[in-house]
């Protein structure tokens, strides 16, 4: 683990010493737009035009962030556009690695070895985290946009002309809403997990796992009413609670000392979670090796001995 500093590799654990032991995230860095004419979008440069294999996308098959970015490439049928790296599942004093292994491809464009090496051909003094997923331009050599958010707004319409598969998953009328969601799930849940497994304090963790379950609940309430979250229509805001509910039991319960309850535990959203991962073409963007295997051999600092539990059984494919 570690990060790029004026370009170069340093390999160094989260600094949690100046915030009372909180993870606190950095911004991703890079933030332009594709759009179908290469109009400039709500942030950064103009000139990212929407066509087929200009742009190259590096992932980590571990990665809840960048598990978006690949859900969205398969539900609008961009597979045929957009090519796709994975980097190995582990993440060690290199950060992430395109070491040989089961699931990982190679990177075609600069045979890389290190993903790192991607955000210094992008900025040669780039200085931040090294983080997936990526979005890469061919064209002008550079990194389009490094933050999932937005990567899976620019699949969800840029394309669209370009024969990508119908499906709006931020409509227009439910956008206050989605937005709403949104903004709790990511700051207790997508990010609150990480929070609880990162914290170097006793107070900072409680300070995650409170709002964490809080958010849990409430979501539960939700799906009491409703098939998805916004109603009958799976949206955005689906998508990104579940590559965080996939992880949760069989990761964050335990690694991230998220425990108070499971996912099995919670009656609506234990179907919701296997209503989604149904979903067509989903299944095949949840590797449960790549998942296991990053979080517990490479975040040594919470697992020293790096053994990567057994269980859970998980029954998702019990209709
Ligand atoms: N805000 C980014 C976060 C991405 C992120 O943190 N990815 C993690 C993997 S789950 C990563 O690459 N971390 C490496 C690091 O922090 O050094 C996004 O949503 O795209």
């Amino acid at each position: 683990m570690g990060l790029l500093v004026n370009g170069i590799w340093q390999d160094q654990w989260y600094d949690t010493e100046s915030t009372g032991g909180r993870f606190v995230r950095q911004d991703s860095q890079f933030r332009h737009w594709i759009t179908p004419n290469g109009s400039p979008g709500p942030s950064g440069n103009a000139g990212f035009k929407a066509e087929a294999g200009r742009y190259h996308l590096y992932v980590s098959l571990a990665c809840p962030w960048a598990h978006r970015a690949l859900i969205f490439r398969k539900l609008k049928g961009l597979e045929g556009m957009i090519d796709v790296s994975v980097v190995h599942w582990l993440m060690r004093e290199k950060g992430w690695t395109f070491a040989p292994g089961p699931g990982v491809v190679p990177d075609p464009l600069f045979k890389a070895e290190y993903l790192y090496q991607i955000y210094t051909q992008a900025n040669a003094q780039y200085s931040g985290r090294v983080t997936v997923p990526i979005l890469w331009d061919k064209e002008t050599q550079t990194i389009v946009n490094n933050e999932s958010s937005e990567i899976i707004r620019i699949f969800n319409s840029a394309f669209d002309g370009l024969g990508a598969k119908p499906g709006d998953y931020y409509p227009e009328a439910l956008r206050a809403e989605i937005n709403a969601l949104n903004d709790r799930i990511y700051h207790t849940i997508n990010n609150g997990v990480y929070k609880c497994g990162f914290a170097t304090t006793q107070t900072a963790y409680e300070e995650a796992i409170a709002p964490l379950f809080e958010s849990l609940d409430w979501l539960e309430g939700i799906l009491q009413d409703h098939r998805y979250l916004t109603g009958e229509q799976i949206t955005e805001a689906d998508w990104r609670l579940f590559t965080t509910l996939i992880r949760f039991d069989a990761v964050y319960v335990g690694h991230f000392k998220c425990n108070l309850r499971r996912i099995q535990d919670y009656p609506n959203l234990r179907l919701y979670l296997r209503d989604l991962y149904q979903q067509p073409g989903i299944a095949e963007t949840v590797n449960f090796q790549h998942i296991k295997g990053h979080y517990y051999e490479s975040h040594l600092t919470i697992n020293p001995t790096g053994i990567v539990p057994m269980g859970p059984a998980l029954d998702l494919l019990i209709s």
